[in-house]
């Protein structure tokens, strides 16, 4: 179990609304990723989920009990934190097993648990080691593992791997995935991190300014955004707007992701001024100024050698091509 239903929910913070009425079903076993821009309300509805934040006015509902009111512990969630709050002066073992004791569990309970989560997230060798004597991703695996103890319902994320490296990043992310399909609870999980977001989600909710702005798995969001703001959201690098009319389409703007666009040094649709270049080793990205679309960005498999302020001529995959209307909505 572990099913999640949000009915019209709000937050105010004194006068400011934070959260403007969200409508959210999260299904038992699901993995839904929160994102949206910074400030979009994203850890504030987690946190009201938890129970850590009061909710001012709709319903939040586990497994079909409004739970409102219900302190967080005994909302049947475990949170893991951009933070890993663990004690300095416990063990690893007893980090992870301290909840429990709390409960009132048997020393034998806790053994067995902390043992299988040690386990699954290859901690046996640490478990007699204090958090200091950890390095930050083996620190996020005992916030983790100290989770999993705990059996939850619901797992909670809060951006859990923005305190690592980039390899550190993969690897967790990865170890996060696995212990998804191992536990199949069901986990909500907040990001900015594009990767994480399609990596890991089932679904992905897009969240701005307070609301939501499209649900959906990461290829429906990617393949079909319904306006200008998922269509730039989803997707790294962004993808290009073009003006419609300069295409010879109804007013609005022509979205189309950079691995759509063909460049060629002949000919091409768009001639375009390139006015930077970037070699990753295993794709290009050239940018491309055009005077009325503006930069456009074009990702290239390999490495390329074109060059600053030389003219190129791009040409759009008519068919990858998504026609916005003035207001940003997805024509249809
Ligand atoms: N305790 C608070 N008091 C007043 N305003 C708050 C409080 N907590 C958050 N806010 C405001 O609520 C809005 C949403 O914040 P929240 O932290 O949920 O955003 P977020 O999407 O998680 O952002 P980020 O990605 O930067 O963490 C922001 O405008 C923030 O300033």
């Amino acid at each position: 179990m572990g099913a999640l239903e949000l009915r019209g929910v709000t937050k105010n913070f004194g006068k400011t609304e934070v959260i403007k009425g969200v409508d959210l079903t999260v299904n038992a076993g699901e993995f839904c990723v929160f994102v949206g821009p910074s400030g979009c309300g994203k850890s504030t509805l987690l946190r009201m989920i938890a129970g850590l934040e009061d909710t001012t006015g709709g319903d939040i509902l586990l497994d079909g009990r409004r739970v409102n009111d219900l302190a967080p512990a005994r909302r049947e969630l475990a949170m893991v934190f951009q933070t890993y709050a663990l004690y300095p002066h416990l063990s690893v073992r007893d980090n992870m097993g301290l909840a429990l004791k709390q409960a009132g569990a048997s020393r034998s309970e806790i053994t067995a648990a902390t043992d299988r989560a040690a386990a699954m997230l290859e901690l046996e060798p640490l478990m007699d080691r204090r958090p200091a004597e950890l390095s930050g991703g083996q620190r996020q695996r005992v916030a983790i593992g100290r989770a999993i103890v705990r059996r939850p319902k619901l797992f909670l994320f809060d951006e859990p791997l923005s305190n690592l490296d980039a390899a550190l990043r993969v690897a967790t992310r990865i170890e996060i995935a696995r212990l998804h399909r191992e536990l199949k609870t069901t986990m909500i999980y907040v990001t900015h991190d594009q990767i994480e977001a399609m990596t890991l989600a089932h679904r992905i909710v897009v969240m701005r300014q307070g609301r939501i702005e499209q649900v959906g798995s990461p290829m429906e969001l990617y393949n079909n955004p319904a306006n200008t703001f998922v269509a730039g959201f989803i997707g790294s690098p962004q993808m290009n707007f073009l003006d419609a009319t300069a295409l010879g389409l109804a007013p609005g703007r022509v979205g189309i992701r950079p691995e759509h666009l063909t460049i060629s040094r002949g000919t091409g649709e768009i001639p375009a001024t390139v006015s930077h270049i970037e070699k990753l080793g295993g794709e290009t990205l050239v940018y491309a100024r055009h005077p009325q679309h503006g930069m456009l960005t074009v990702r290239l498999f390999g490495e390329h050698d074109y060059s600053v302020d030389e003219t190129v001529h791009l040409t759009l995959h008519r068919e990858r091509m998504f026609e916005f209307d003035p207001a940003g909505k997805r024509r249809t």
